[in-house]
């Protein structure tokens, strides 16, 4: 009997405080980061057939549908996993983005961890949440937390993760650029102004943060936000500059550039006043468009995870900061 599709849904990160340390032997940097997932999802569908994916929704023309996706990288690395043919691994790929393309919301890192979570069950492989994050980190830095959701603090290059205890639901409006930037040119940015001294290290101790979040206070943790890649996106990115004032004129409590950017993320008081905020930026011409969005969300669920029929993965404990 030919398996039912799963379609499951991800959602996108904000990093609420991002600390880059040194370059490592591996390239990568040193992280200290507090990511969040926000209520801005894609959904990805798995089934069995002809191998191959596809991508619609917005921002669907700039994604490659071939190897390069990293929902087929997924694929492949399941594959090996559990002894299927990762060149004929029978496996259709449906992908609908809602996470902007490119935007320092990890839309690919999402795919990348709904496609491990969907064929799990697609293929009754019963691996556990700790086999699948480990899985996950060698897709990429940000693919453990796709999986896991909620707040969390990221170590290492980011794929180490612990829960953090968030005491609120926290409104989000979200301003997204023209064009997309990429990840590893605002890294290499970032060394560049360090190496001409210009690049700061704007982040401090990630302590304060979580106390923010176990508070639950919005404006103590608006005062926090804190992005060292900010630095290097809005150099390669002038106009980012622009966008961070206005959504702040029009009465969020903070804006940081989401990740590595150009998205920009603005905490505000409350539901309305995101609404506010959101209709007042759109009309400032400073971005292309803007979304609202709360955070925390769960992280990979089935679509429809409410439904009884499947088994609800276990939640991690939450840690108090
Ligand atoms: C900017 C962030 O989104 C913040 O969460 C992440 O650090 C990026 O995570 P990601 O997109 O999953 O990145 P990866 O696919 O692992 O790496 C892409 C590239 O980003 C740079 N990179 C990424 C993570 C890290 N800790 N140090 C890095 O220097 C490297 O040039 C790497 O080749
Ligand atoms: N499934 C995917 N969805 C979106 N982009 C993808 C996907 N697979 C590969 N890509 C490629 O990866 C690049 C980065 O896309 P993505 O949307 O993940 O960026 P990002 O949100 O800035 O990533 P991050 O925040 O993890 O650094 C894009 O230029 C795109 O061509």
């Amino acid at each position: 009997m030919v398996p039912t599709p799963i379609t499951v849904r991800v959602p996108a990160k904000v990093n609420l405080h991002l600390a880059v340390g040194d370059t490592r032997a591996d390239g990568y940097h040193e992280l200290a980061t507090v990511f969040q997932a926000l209520s801005l999802t894609d959904e990805v569908t798995v089934r069995s057939g002809e191998p191959g994916i596809d991508v619609h929704g917005e921002g669907a023309d700039s994604v490659p549908t071939g190897s390069g996706n990293l929902a087929w990288k997924a694929v492949r690395v399941l594959a090996e996993r559990c002894g299927r043919d990762p060149d004929a691994p029978g496996v259709q790929v449906s992908i609908h983005k809602g996470i902007p393309v490119a935007g320092g919301m990890a839309g690919g890192s999402a795919d990348a961890a709904a496609t491990l979570f969907a064929l799990n069950a697609l293929w009754r492989l019963e691996l556990g949440r700790d086999e699948l994050a480990d899985l996950a980190g060698r897709l990429g830095s940000d693919v453990p937390f796709a999986l896991q959701g909620g707040t969390a603090l990221g170590t290492g290059r980011g794929e180490r993760l612990v829960p953090v205890l968030a005491r609120h639901t926290y409104h989000w409006v979200i301003a997204l650029d023209r064009h997309g930037l990429e990840t590893p040119d605002v890294y290499r940015e970032l060394d560049r102004l360090r190496q001409s001294s210009a690049g700061g290290n704007g982040a401090d101790g990630v302590e304060p943060v979580l106390e923010a979040l176990a508070s639950g206070d919005p404006r103590e943790l608006a005062l926090l936000l804190g992005n060292d890649l900010q630095a290097a996106a809005v150099s390669l990115r002038p106009g980012l500059r622009r966008t961070l004032r206005a959504g702040v004129e029009a009465g969020a409590l903070a804006g940081v550039v989401s990740g590595s950017g150009p998205t920009c993320a603005f905490l505000c008081e409350d539901a309305d006043s995101a609404v506010r905020v959101a209709a007042e930026l759109s009309g400032a011409g400073v971005c292309r468009t803007v979304r609202v969005a709360q955070g925390p969300v769960h992280g990979a669920r089935f679509a429809g995870e409410d439904r009884t029929d499947r088994p609800t993965p276990p939640t991690p404990p939450q840690v108090h900061a």
